[in-house]
């Protein structure tokens, strides 16, 4: 019989979720009914072997650069988006937790009271143990975004990928919520998603995830069953990688 997990592509995966898409319909916040189908993706993955690291973006609660377009300073603003951050990581738990799936809450910014601090060893045992790490308060830095946030995680516990769960199926020659015609592209190289410009992940986290050759994964949070899928290799994805 074969090994658990021998059939998947990706054994350690960092899923970076969108805030955003967190909200389902609603104005803002938490739809716990999207949360609860992530969670039951993730509880499905682990299931099937593979050990799984979250990073959640604040979107849908409060983003740093709209506090500083209302006169805020930006590094507070900054402080407040991590905040959020957190919020939604503790909500994630709770959703893993109806599902049974174990998960720990660590934050970059220490809150002992509230959840666990980022600590490196601590966080790659419990991966090893197949519990689900949630990464909150990004880098623990202002003027940095989750995407980055979810990059350096990744390198740091020795991923094999960052999947970047958002509202969209993939890359595209330019946004498509915007542009209807734009082509989407099923393979990049870092070099064409910068030289372009092409703004799905933000250019700190492309640039990182280039140096430590991580390859970086776009799929659509919409579609049911998307883990699984992309750990077997089988989504409709785009996949930024190093060629040639
Ligand atoms: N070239 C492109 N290809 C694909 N999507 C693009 C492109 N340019 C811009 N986008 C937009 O980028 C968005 C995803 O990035 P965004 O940073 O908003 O999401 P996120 O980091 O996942 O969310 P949040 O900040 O809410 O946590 C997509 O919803 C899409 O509209
Ligand atoms: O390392 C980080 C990560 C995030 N922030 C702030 O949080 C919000 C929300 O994150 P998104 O990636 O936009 O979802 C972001 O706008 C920043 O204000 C941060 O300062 N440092």
């Amino acid at each position: 019989m074969a090994a658990r997990g021998s059939d998947l592509k990706y054994k350690r995966l960092l899923l970076k979720l969108s805030g955003e898409a967190l909200m389902g319909k609603q104005p803002y916040g938490i739809d716990m009914s999207v949360a609860d189908r992530l969670a039951g993706d993730i509880a499905e993955a682990t299931a099937a072997g593979a050990q799984i690291a979250v990073v959640i973006g604040g979107g849908n609660i409060f983003r740093g650069l709209s506090g500083a377009a209302k006169g805020m300073d930006r590094a507070t603003a900054d402080y407040m988006g991590m905040l959020a951050t957190v919020m939604n990581a503790l909500a994630f738990q709770n959703a893993l937790d109806h599902k049974g799936v174990p998960a720990r809450v660590l934050s970059a910014i220490p809150m002992p009271t509230v959840c666990e601090s980022y600590v490196r060893p601590k966080s790659l045992s419990y991966l090893a143990k197949s519990q689900v790490v949630l990464f909150a308060a990004g880098t623990g830095n202002p003027f940095f975004t989750t995407d980055t946030a979810a990059v350096l995680r990744a390198i740091e516990m020795n991923c094999d990928a960052v999947l970047k769960a958002t509202q969209v199926d993939g890359v595209y020659s330019a946004d498509p919520k915007k542009h209807p015609d734009a082509k989407r592209y099923d393979r990049l190289s870092y070099a064409e998603v910068l030289a372009n410009d092409l703004k799905v992940m933000d250019g700190a986290a492309i640039a990182l995830a280039r140096d430590n050759r991580l390859p970086l994964i776009v799929v659509s949070i919409d579609e049911p069953g998307n883990l699984l899928k992309v750990l077997r290799g089988e989504a409709r994805q785009t996949i930024i990688e190093t060629t040639g």
